[in-house]
């Protein structure tokens, strides 16, 4: 009698697989290189910004409460008594009725309160003329209105990207505390498997899953440690793997984790005294998806169908991996959208569908991004989301609300709601 493997719900394997977890350590990294990475120190505000009171535009610089009563039948000239470009700062304070020419981010000289734009004034031999009052304040971009000093920014946890590397730089971060990266292997086993450069051969294929995996990785800014292919031979797959175990912090197969004679990999995990958490998951493509632990180093045994290995690694290795960097946002971001198409097949998994979607009149519409079974390599290339469609349904109608897994995106979620 054939062993029968025990499916579990999706958001069980994916608690198996997170409570294995342990975050790496914090090194510095240098400003120029955080892009990516996961801040593991919060940012928090060493000063005011912007740090002084400074002139939102290009004008003059005056006191208000000489302003008062400016119309078009009683205009009020001011001299000018200096100038101030960004960076420079004045010595005189302003007087009465005088003003400063002052340009956009220069610092307000002493007594002024108000910025007059340089287009609302009438140009004089030795100043302007007004011809409306203005108010304290008036287009003054105030010390602290963006952040105030002790402020935190930016929690620990999040990912760098540009705007943060902009905050980063403001505070003078030459250095940041960052995650270390883990060591992640990754083999692709299957006789059947092509490189890249070789000439299709009839009953053959080339390896999509090993770039396709690499380029999942290098998404998440991990360079990975490239096994190559391997065939279906279990005794040199199960020596390749006890060696790129002892090298690897985290170490991803793909193919070989299903029933056939070939599939190893149950085989290779014995061997190598590994402890399985899960063999099958209660969800399409990736059913056969494995996970399993040998000591502190986690083993991603991703199917082989393109599909249903794209979808294995967004799931399980995704989170995993960024929790490890000490991430406080792992999963992928969920919104809700309107299924573009019916799905009628029955559900008895929960099924994960590459999808596209888009903003439309209606909202928010996703649609399947052409064939959807499990060997699907052309929809992964197309599709911009998951679409989720939860399990114990005959079929899922056009314009329904299904939640989608958006991809490829920084931000992330906290907890997996799906
Ligand atoms: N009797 C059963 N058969 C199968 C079951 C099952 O439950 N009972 N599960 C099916 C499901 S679901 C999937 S998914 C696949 C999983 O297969 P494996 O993970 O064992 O992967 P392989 O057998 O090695 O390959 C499957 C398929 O994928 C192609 N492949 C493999 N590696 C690559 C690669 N690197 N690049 C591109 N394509 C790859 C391979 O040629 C096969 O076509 O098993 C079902 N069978
Ligand atoms: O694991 Mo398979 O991809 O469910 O189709
Ligand atoms: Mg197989």
């Amino acid at each position: 009698m054939i062993e029968r493997r025990s499916p579990i719900p999706v958001s069980q394997a994916i608690q198996y697989v997170m409570d294995q977890i342990k975050p790496l350590p914090i090194e510095k990294t240098n400003l120029s290189k955080a892009n990516g990475r996961i801040l593991r120190e919060p940012i928090v505000a060493s000063h005011a910004v912007p740090p002084f009171n400074r002139s939102a535009y290009d004008g003059y610089a005056i006191r208000s409460k000489d302003t008062k009563g400016a119309s078009v039948h009683h205009p009020i000239s001011f001299r000018v008594i200096g100038e101030i470009g960004a960076g420079t700062v004045p010595n005189v304070p302003v007087g009465k009725h005088e003003a400063y020419r002052i340009m956009t981010g220069a610092i307000l000289p002493e007594q002024a309160d108000a910025i007059v734009m340089l287009e609302k004034t009438t140009k004089m031999i030795d100043g302007f003329k007004l011809q409306e009052p203005l108010q304290a304040g008036d287009h003054v971009s105030f010390k602290g209105e963006d952040a105030e000093r002790g402020e935190v920014l930016i929690k620990s946890g999040t990912k760098i990207h540009p705007g943060t590397i902009a905050l980063l730089a403001t505070f003078g971060y030459a250095e940041v505390d960052v995650s270390t990266k883990p060591v992640v292997g990754l083999l692709a086993t299957g006789t059947e498997l092509l490189d890249v450069t070789e000439q299709l051969q009839l009953g053959k294929i080339r390896n999509s899953n090993g770039p396709m995996v690499q380029a999942q990785l290098n998404r998440l800014g991990i360079e990975c440690h490239y096994y190559g292919v391997m065939s279906d031979n279990l005794q040199k797959c199960t020596e390749v793997m006890a060696q790129a175990l002892q090298e690897t912090d985290i170490l991803i197969t793909t193919g070989g984790v299903s029933v056939g004679d070939y599939d190893y990999l149950p085989a290779i995990y014995d061997r190598l005294g590994a402890e399985v958490l899960f063999d099958k998951v209660m969800m399409r493509p990736g059913s056969v998806t494995t996970v399993a632990t040998k000591g502190d180093k986690l083993l991603f045994g991703l199917s082989g169908n393109p599909s249903a290995c794209f979808t294995g690694f967004e799931l399980f290795t995704r989170p995993a991996i960024l929790t490890m960097m000490g991430s406080n946002e792992p999963y992928l971001p969920s919104i809700e959208a309107q299924l573009g198409e019916d799905f009628i097949k029955k559900n008895p998994f929960t099924r994960f569908i590459r999808g596209v979607w888009e903003m439309t009149e209606q909202g928010v519409v996703a649609k399947p991004a052409g064939f959807n079974k499990s060997n699907a390599v052309s929809s992964i290339a197309r599709g911009n989301c998951l679409i989720v469609l939860p399990s114990g349904s005959s079929g899922y109608e056009k314009g329904m609300r299904v939640g989608i897994l958006l991809l490829g995106m920084e931000q992330g979620e906290a907890v997996w709601r799906l």
